[in-house]
């Protein structure tokens, strides 16, 4: 790790690793937070593909929503600030099952949390650490992995995220969707999220929203929606370019060495042998 020291950019709250985005005083805000019964929350651990499913509920035609900034970017105005929102709120978060604000799991809001294999995300989250000017600089992707298999970055290790919410994935309010699922059949996992969500769509309506939504389409248009810093729904950036990357499952097979894959593999056996929800990664090796 060189010039951006950790330090400099990044704090521990509740032994979880934030950017300094997310101020302390938001964080230990979080239980105050005041949900409305018609939230969704749209979940995941990073780069597991959360731009992809809020484009997915933004192009429903009768969704009638509100994609707001994630709940824990900023400051101890992001609270009011939310309460600007008229329409009903798709708000994004990163957080785990037990940070989520309290008010959220009273008022059984609907959650979507998003899954991905876990060697496709240390992959994104390795270039995206690197190019990203709020993180530490990250020299090498084994430095990244390293850091990564401890649960030394940001929102702290998968392994205790997925976990977390392992024990509510049947839950009624939670719908579980899953990166490689979505790419197998997105019309399938679109109709999901719709049918969840209690919102009437046709099939041509799917069928646009596939188009609207493809990793090219959505990639094309960023230049035209980037960077608007008060619009936006990374956590650790504004700057959307550097989310839209590859779009592909298996790209861990270009950085993975057969040593890196043999420990992570052993920990992902070890970590998640309970787990039901590593069954939505498909082959996951
Ligand atoms: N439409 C579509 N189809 C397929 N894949 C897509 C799509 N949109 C985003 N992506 C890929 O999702 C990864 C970014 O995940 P997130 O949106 O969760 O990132 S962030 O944590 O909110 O910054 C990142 O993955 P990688 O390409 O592997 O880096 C994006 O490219």
């Amino acid at each position: 790790m060189s010039s951006k020291s950790q330090s400099s950019v990044l704090h521990k709250f509740k032994g979880v690793i934030f950017s300094t985005m997310s101020s302390e005083e938001l964080l230990n805000s979080l239980d105050s937070f005041e949900a409305r019964e018609d939230d969704v929350f749209l979940v995941s651990y990073p780069k597991s593909g959360t731009h992809w499913i809020a484009k997915v509920i933004e192009n429903i035609p009768s969704a009638r929503i509100t994609l707001t900034p994630p709940i824990e970017l900023g400051d101890i105005s992001k609270f009011e600030e939310l309460k600007t929102y008229c329409e009903r709120r798709v708000i994004p978060t990163h957080l785990s099952y037990s940070m989520l604000p309290m008010n959220i799991k009273q008022k059984q809001c609907k959650i979507i949390y998003i899954v991905r294999n876990p060697k496709d995300i240390a992959v994104s989250f390795f270039h995206y650490y690197r190019d990203n000017p709020n993180l530490p600089s990250i020299e090498t992707w084994h430095e990244f992995f390293e850091l990564f298999l401890k649960g030394d970055v940001v929102y702290g290790s998968w392994f205790d995220h997925v976990l977390s919410w392992e024990e509510h994935k049947n839950a009624k309010n939670i719908l579980i969707i899953s990166y490689e699922e979505m790419k197998k059949d997105p019309s399938k996992n679109i109709k999901k999220i719709t049918t969840f969500l209690g919102l009437n769509v046709t099939d041509s309506e799917i069928n646009q929203i596939v188009w609207k939504t493809s990793f090219t389409e959505m990639k094309n248009n960023t230049a035209k929606e980037n960077c608007d810093p008060n619009h936006t729904i990374c956590a650790l950036t504004s700057n959307r370019n550097l989310v839209f990357r590859k779009g592909a499952v298996g790209d861990w097979i270009n950085y993975f060495t057969s040593k890196q894959k043999r420990v992570f593999d052993e920990l992902f056996t070890e970590k998640m042998k309970h787990s039901e929800l590593a069954k939505h990664f498909g082959d996951y090796s």
